[in-house]
């Protein structure tokens, strides 16, 4: 015991020590930040600098409540390999002497961390896994792999997921499990599709590989910018602080709505909504478009002021039909029609004045009345806003059925595309039309969260934006709620433009107890997707189902540690507020607001009123079932829906 009290000691002091030098490196970084100013040659490298050093200073934050090491390793010298003893914590610490003191959790070396097991020790004699309670290291487990030791289940581990939850989410850098790891560092280019039931990690798995990935490969991706995707802003402000934690503050995180740039005012129908998310949408926009470019008609004759020009109808036809078959962006097609133009008549000058005009002579020429006339025949400019203005004052096209033109036609068409009142479902339309006029910057990699939700149209404002990089794509076809929601994955990854990803399931579920996850799998067999079934790493947990009064309800888990959500049909919600059982510790949701998040104890209102609020019911139950991470209360004073009236 003696010996075991030593260990620890050690082990405590080799935490403060690391602690020392992180304050250390942070301070030595803030002094380079005052100083770098005047160090910096110019002030583009002093910009430059300085954001590198903010930067550098916010990744060395320590914060009090986050251990800065959770493990440690004990490798054995192998061949040419130096073995060594290595702490593996959220970054990288070095002493005075730049040996490293703390390993960060993404380095090649840490990966035996979460990989070694007793059947592929990986060379690691001893993993020791640490135990803190409120930021004191307060004990540890060893597991002695070369020798053929492994735990069963850790008890850290457990402990680490049945912590009651407080405020956003948190990182599992500590307790990452091996199948997790596998995706977490899969490599940049390979893009991936996790099918994940409930609370297997899947949101965890994409903030832990976008971080992995800014580790690996910093400077391409901070040229090409990381994104991340949520279904809402609730969803957003739950995850924010997790890759922060991590050292990681340049990753955009936006909703998909939020990546459109049309401000939106008005309200589809569902009919129209429906329509409008449809993939064939895209071809309507597409042949639109294309109408418009026409062969010119007349040849053109233009003056320099010194000699008039001609060029012939045939060569202009030339023009417009090589850079149609070159299939350009629509507006760079017309710059290319109007440069091809030029340079005609470039050639003619030059013939005949033995020298080749000036840059400011071949700009005039490019905006001269004759040439822009050419042009706004055979390619007119338009904008984005207008070609879907005029698709929805007139959608005759042979790819809808007429009901579904008369469904996205406007009932009361608006003067011009300026006065018009967009719609979210326009934004992605108007998107789509952006994107085949002008080229999109792609991201390095995107991350995108409940994706099971995202209609075709969504889709591809998504394959726009990563064209040239990879996504990960996360979600869990039975939490399918929109209307247009995947049944399977490939048909959305074609979408997405990644058609051949792996698709990688995750069965393990971290969050919600076994009791709970057995009420939520009798939906299963009537949600018409074919998925694994989750299986639970939580023995704990309660669930009760009844007719109880709420307030009651609500007073007997404040009882217990941690957050409590009330869940009700979005309809019903205004009643509960009023009844004024809210708190710091109590959030009434709707439950189409539920996706995503998690609460230590939920109280679920009258299922059958959320079944019966819209046509994916059954799914939204599934989803709202879900999010209990110790206990679960069902209240309900109709029927249970069918599936689950077995039960009480
Ligand atoms: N390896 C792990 N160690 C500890 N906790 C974990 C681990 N993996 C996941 N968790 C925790 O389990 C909970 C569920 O994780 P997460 O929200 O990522 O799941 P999800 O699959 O996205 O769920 P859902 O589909 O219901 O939104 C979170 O609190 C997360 O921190």
């Amino acid at each position: 015991m003696p010996a075991l009290q030593d260990e620890l000691a050690a082990e405590r002091a080799h935490l403060e020590a690391s602690r020392k030098a992180l304050r250390r490196m942070r301070e030595h970084a803030e002094d380079l930040f005052a100083t770098g100013n005047q160090v910096a040659g110019d002030p583009f490298a002093a910009e430059t600098l300085g954001r590198h050093l903010a930067r550098r200073i916010a990744e060395l934050a320590d914060s009090p409540d986050t251990p800065l090491f959770f493990g440690k390793l004990d490798v054995a010298a192998v061949d040419d390999d130096e073995g060594g003893r290595f702490h593996v914590g959220r970054r990288h610490v070095t002493d005075v002497a730049g040996e490293p003191m703390v390993l960060d959790w993404r380095a090649p070396m840490s990966r035996k961390f979460y990989q070694a097991s007793v059947k592929d020790p990986q060379d690691v004699s001893t993993r020791r896994r640490f135990g803190f309670v409120r930021g004191e290291l307060t004990s540890f487990e060893d597991e002695h792999l070369r020798a053929g030791e492994e735990l069963g289940t850790s008890r850290i581990l457990l402990e680490e997921i049945e912590r009651p939850r407080v405020g956003p989410m948190r990182d599992i850098v500590a307790t990452i499990q091996p199948e997790q790891d596998e995706l977490v560092r899969a490599e940049l280019d390979e893009s991936i599709c996790v099918q994940g039931a409930p609370g297997t990690g899947k949101t965890a798995v994409g903030l832990h590989r976008a971080a992995y990935l800014l580790y690996l490969h910093r400077e391409r991706l901070r040229r090409s910018g990381v994104l991340i995707v949520g279904p809402n802003s609730a969803f957003l402000s739950y995850i924010a602080s997790v890759l922060p934690a991590l050292g990681e503050i340049e990753v955009q995180q936006s909703t998909i709505d939020g990546l459109l740039g049309t401000p939106v005012k008005g309200v589809d129908a569902d009919a129209a909504a429906e329509v409008k998310h449809d993939p064939r949408m895209a071809t309507v926009l597409a042949r639109r478009l294309n109408a418009k470019i026409k062969r010119p008609e007349e040849p053109l004759t233009v003056s320099d002021g010194s000699y008039r020009w001609r060029v012939s109808t045939e060569a202009l036809r030339r023009i417009v039909d090589d850079v149609r078959r070159e299939a350009p962006p629509y507006g760079i097609g017309r710059e290319r029609v109007r440069a091809r133009i030029v340079s005609l008549l470039m050639r003619q000058s030059e013939a005949r004045r033995g020298d080749s005009p000036s840059e400011g002579w071949q700009r005039r020429m490019g905006r001269s009345q004759p040439v822009l006339e050419v042009l706004d025949h055979a390619w007119p400019a338009v904008t984005p806003e207008q070609l879907v203005f005029e698709v929805l004052s007139d959608p005759a096209d042979e790819v809808l059925e007429p009901h579904e033109q008369a469904a996205i036609a406007w009932a009361k068409p608006p003067k011009t595309a300026k006065s018009a009142r967009w719609t979210v479902a326009d934004a992605v339309l108007i998107d789509e039309a952006a994107g085949l006029i002008d080229r999109v910057p792609s991201f390095g990699h995107v991350v995108l969260d409940e994706a099971q939700d995202l209609s075709p149209m969504q889709a591809r404002v998504i394959a726009r934006r990563s064209e040239h990089g990879s996504i990960t794509l996360l979600g869990d076809l039975a939490q399918g709620t929109a209307p247009w929601a995947a049944r399977e994955w490939r048909t959305l990854l074609g979408h997405l433009g990644k058609p051949g990803a792996r698709v990688v399931p995750l069965t393990t579920g971290f969050r919600v107890p076994a009791v709970v996850v057995a009420l939520a799998n009798r939906l299963l067999p009537a949600l018409g997707v074919d998925v694994p079934e989750a299986r639970s790493l939580r023995t704990d947990g309660a669930l009760t189902i009844g007719a109880f009064p709420l307030a009651e309800v609500v007073q007997r888990a404040l009882a217990f540690e941690g957050s409590i959500g009330v869940i009700a049909a979005d309809a019903t919600v205004p009643q509960i507020v009023a009844a004024g059982i809210e708190s710091e510790r109590v959030t009434v949701l709707p439950a189409s607001l539920a996706k995503g998040l998690e609460y230590d104890h939920v109280i679920v209102v009258e299922p059958a009123d959320i079944v019966d609020a819209e046509p994916r019911g059954l799914n939204r139950l599934f989803v709202v079932l879900t999010r209990a991470v110790s206990r679960l209360d069902v209240l309900h004073e109709r029927p249970l829906p069918p599936p689950l009236d077995r039960v009480s």
